[in-house]
């Protein structure tokens, strides 16, 4: 709703729906009948419109996107006596005007703002447009140009910049409310014409801004849909007298708010926030846990992934040791810090100054026992259990007894690292994913004995330090690398049967991923997973050859040590499942010897090969890991689907414009799911991988949406 008072002739409504603001149908009815009362009101001189609580307004309320129509008023309607009122009528922004929220004040003849308020239309991002005037207003009051920045890139703009660009016409120090009323009183009796945004025209900015800026927005958002259309409707401004043109926003919007994207990328936008709030078996949770302070940290191991790490911390003012164990390896370690940091500032994502900042709270040491005061140390060396273990004990004797102890792991087990210490409560992993200061995905696991103020510990951290953290428990791999298994076996599954690996990725980059499986693994290098399938085997008594392609029964394909034993490690070789010309570069083309060598391996086991389509290529390898994805949740290792989600599209750049894994099997429906796994299952009787899921079985049988499965396998109710 809105709260309407007469302050001494000057109108003040608050939008309030804490704890943002939302613009639901209660508050659009709220302030068109406080505009209304304002507006009759002869003792009214002025109108100020402000948000109760922190915020001004995050906009429309997402949550009546979709289903039925939204009722009216909408936004333009409530709006529409600011726009035409002869009262001067502020916007007193703190905190967020985002999207409809920006709209409102958009239509409002002034607008102020505290120095830390933040003004954006974020709409791309969950796959509409602003579409309540913003794309005919914003034109209109900055430009063509920053307005097609602000609008497809939905980013949030500062009240300094807002100031420069002409959003802001004033920035205020003082209480928002009382520096609204003045500013108001101020400009009593100023004609506000020059002020109304629909009077003023746009400047003629010419088409060929348009169709590079189609290309660039193609290139950036590569398959979204959304930052076409914003381009569509801005440019409409440009074209159009002020009614047509929010005509044509309206329809844009219109068929964006129904499309399958839109639906994806809001049911993504909740699922981060759902994700967000853990609950461990033992009932504790985000709400009764609380973290523990970390004012420093420690980071053992000055390679790529320490190095990252560090990176990240002391990028978000956090005091860090870095600690090797070789001067040379903490040097290169340190130059890595160094230059991530220089590429930073001339991407422009940091000053020259912030870059500083940062390198001015890193120390370094080759000594465990500079850790002795750190209130939080992530060990991220190398993959080795006995070597984890060893230093987890050192850890144990060295830090004080507060601090949280984290392994970087990415699949070794928890609770064994904890046993090597005698606070098994304060141990933890935190899997970052590479490279570490660009990805956003931290996997936070706990152990049997991992405490809910350590587990509040990490996740707070992974919110400061700017990740998405996502809590899951211990098993093989965790979830993100159990689910990548099936997912990439079956890839060299389709190779072996006659798909190429340029076939393979075509088909995933096509789906929207970032990179083909293959491309992928050149950029890890081919002779990791090499190492990691030996060292694994070895573990269980078996002999890999690259002659092998059953284990216990189980159809195993080892392709990818056949390149790596020809010296094709990917990228850093040169060459790998594609050609790269020389070493680290980066550009990748198909290789003719890549496809002689599996003509020859399928020759040499007499493989028949067939045409295999892009379908099969998305299917076999989609539903393996979707499979693998409900046996995790079945085992309560992830107490929810959407926690699945994050984990593939903050770790794997799975699209947001689909949603995730899971729901994009909720999409395609459980019982074609599950019948598609079943008939895999029938037809490669050899892969594990393809037994269904107990628990998919079940829920195929009822006809729930993805927002129900959590309560109903949390009531342990009848499926
Ligand atoms: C604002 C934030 C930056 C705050 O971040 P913070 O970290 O502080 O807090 P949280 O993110 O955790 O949020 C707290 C809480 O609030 C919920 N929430 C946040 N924003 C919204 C929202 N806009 N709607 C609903 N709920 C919201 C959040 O889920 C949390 O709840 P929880 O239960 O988890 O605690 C940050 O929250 C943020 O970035 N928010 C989103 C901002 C955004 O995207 N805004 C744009 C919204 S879209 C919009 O405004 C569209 C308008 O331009 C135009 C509308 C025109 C409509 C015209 C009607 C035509 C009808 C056509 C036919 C329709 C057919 C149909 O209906 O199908």
């Amino acid at each position: 709703m809105a709260n309407y008072r007469n302050k001494g002739g000057v109108a003040v409504i608050e939008l309030n729906n804490p704890p943002v603001n939302a613009l639901s149908f209660e508050v659009r009815s709220g302030l068109m009948n406080a505009l209304k009362r304002a507006h009759d009101d002869k003792d009214v001189k002025c109108i100020v419109i402000h948000g109760k609580g922190k915020n001004f307004s995050a906009g429309a309320d997402i949550k009546e996107f979709g289903g039925t129509k939204q009722q009216k008023p909408w936004i333009t309607d409530a709006c529409r006596l600011a726009d035409e009122s002869s009262k001067p009528v502020v916007a007193a922004i703190a905190g967020t005007a985002l999207g409809g929220g920006l709209e409102v004040a958009l239509f409002c003849h002034y607008r102020i703002g505290t120095p830390s308020c933040r003004v954006g239309f974020p709409e791309v991002q969950i796959g509409v447009l602003p579409g309540a005037g913003g794309t005919q207003r914003l034109p209109r009051l900055i430009g063509v140009k920053h307005s097609i920045d602000m609008i497809t890139s939905g980013r949030h703009v500062m009240a300094e910049e807002a100031l420069k660009l002409g959003i802001l016409d004033k920035i205020v120090t003082d209480d928002i409310i009382e520096e609204g009323i003045q500013f108001a009183k101020s400009v009593v009796g100023i004609d506000v014409g020059g002020r109304i945004l629909r009077n003023r025209k746009v400047e003629d900015a010419g088409s060929k801004v348009f169709d590079d800026e189609i290309s660039r927005v193609k290139k950036k958002y590569k398959g979204y849909i959304a930052p076409l259309f914003c381009l569509k409707a801005i440019q409409a401004s440009m074209q159009l007298p002020y009614d047509a043109g929010m005509e044509q926003e309206l329809k844009l919007f219109q068929q964006l708010v129904s499309s399958g994207q839109a639906k994806a990328q809001q049911y993504t936008f909740f699922a981060e926030r759902i994700s967000a709030r853990w609950q461990l078996p033992s009932g504790a949770n985000s709400q009764t846990a609380s973290p523990l302070p970390v004012k420093t940290a420690g980071v053992i191991g000055a390679g790529t992934m320490g190095a990252g790490i560090a990176l990240c911390l002391i990028t978000s003012g956090i005091p860090t040791v870095l600690v090797e164990q070789d001067q040379k390896f903490l040097e290169k370690g340190v130059k890595t810090v160094e230059g991530d940091l220089r590429g930073s500032v001339a991407l422009k994502k940091m000053t020259a100054e912030q870059a500083n900042k940062a390198i001015s709270v890193l120390k370094t040491s080759v000594n465990l026992e500079d850790l002795h005061d750190v209130d939080l140390v992530i060990e991220a060396v190398y993959e080795n259990l006995a070597l984890k273990k060893e230093i987890f004990a050192k850890l144990d004797k060295i830090c004080k007894s507060k601090t949280i102890l984290c392994t970087n792991t990415s699949s070794l087990d928890i609770d064994t690292i904890a046993e090597a210490t005698k606070r098994r409560d304060k141990v933890v992993g935190t899997h970052f994913f590479a490279p570490a200061y660009i990805m956003k995905l931290q996997e936070n696991v706990y152990g049997k004995d991992t405490s809910a103020e350590t587990v509040a510990t990490v996740m707070a951290l992974g919110k400061r330090i700017r990740k998405v953290p996502v809590l899951v428990g211990t098993c093989d791999s965790f979830v993100a690398n159990r689910m990548l298994h099936p997912y990439a076996t079956e890839a060299l599954f389709l190779v072996e049967e006659g798909a190429s690996p340029y076939e393979v990725d075509q088909a995933l980059e096509d789906f929207g991923m970032p990179m083909g499986m293959f491309r992928v693994s050149d950029l890890s290098g081919l002779d990791i997973g090499y190492k990691v399938r030996k060292e694994a085997a070895k573990r269980r008594g078996i002999e890999l050859t690259s002659d092998t392609r059953f284990v216990n029964g189980e159809r195993v394909c080892l392709l990818a040590n056949v390149l790596v034993e020809k010296g094709r490690l990917g990228i850093k070789s040169g060459k790998g499942w594609y050609n790269y010309g020389s070493p680290g570069k980066r550009e990748a083309t198909p290789d003719p010897e890549v496809l002689d060598t599996i003509e020859e391996y399928c020759r040499k086991y007499d493989i028949k090969k067939r045409k295999i389509s892009s379908q099969e290529i998305l299917e076999r390898m989609q539903l393996a890991m979707i499979n693998e994805g409900f046996k995790i949740l079945e085992e309560g290792i992830v107490s929810k689907p959407e926690d699945i989600d994050i984990i593939w599209i903050y770790g794997f750049g799975w699209p947001k414009y689909m949603g995730g894994p899971m729901f994009y099997a909720n999409e395609m429906k459980l019982k074609n799911v599950y019948r598609k796994i079943r008939d895999f299952h029938q037809n490669y009787p050899f892969s594990i991988h393809w037994t269904p899921s107990k628990l998919l079985a079940r829920l195929s049988e009822t006809d729930l949406p993805i927002s129900k499965w959590t309560s109903l396998i949390n009531s342990n109710s009848k499926l």
